[in-house]
């Protein structure tokens, strides 16, 4: 098994609402996710986060709070993704539509699960209680979990 594909993600949470972006085009086109992306060489994993809220979104952030780290298996394909995902609660700038996404606050109590990875429902309500987790969810094409683990942990 090679070694996993790392990727960062970033939600900006400013109670009671979420900064989303609706993917434009590639991997999870027409869902609502954070911000982020892949981890380049030689960078490290909240540099990526960075550089991904930056690209996709418009705006920096002084701080990022490491959340949790998700494992995701795609049944076929032996590269597993993992992402670190991280919360900001203080940002600069104002959110930019990108040609990568169409960012659109929700209120916290109507993130839209239904157009978002069907992972998300499980770990999301875990960034917006501050709580630690890790997680591995095992994909069928896109839309199906057929396996998962979710716990949450006292350090990452
Ligand atoms: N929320 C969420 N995100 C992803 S991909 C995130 C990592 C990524 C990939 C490409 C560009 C930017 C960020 C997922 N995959 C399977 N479930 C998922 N849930």
């Amino acid at each position: 098994m090679s070694a996993p594909r790392l990727f960062a993600l970033v939600l900006v949470v400013q109670p009671p609402r979420v900064l989303l972006g609706k993917k434009k085009s590639g991997f999870g086109a027409g869902l609502w996710n954070g911000f982020g992306g892949i981890v380049e060489p030689g960078e490290s994993i909240e540099d990526a986060a960075r550089r991904g809220l930056k690209a996709e979104s418009g705006l920096t952030v002084d701080t990022l709070q490491k959340m949790g780290q998700i494992t995701f298996e795609f049944v076929g394909n032996s590269e597993l993704m993992e992402v670190h995902v991280f919360r900001a609660d203080q940002f600069h700038g104002e959110p930019k539509e990108s040609d990568e996404m169409q960012p659109q606050w929700f209120q916290l109590d109507e993130v839209p699960y239904k157009q978002m990875w069907p992972d998300d429902v499980y770990w999301f309500p875990l960034v917006l209680q501050r709580k630690l987790f890790r997680g591995y969810f095992k994909f069928q094409g896109q839309d199906t979990i057929v396996e998962h683990t979710l716990n949450e942990v006292e350090q990452l």
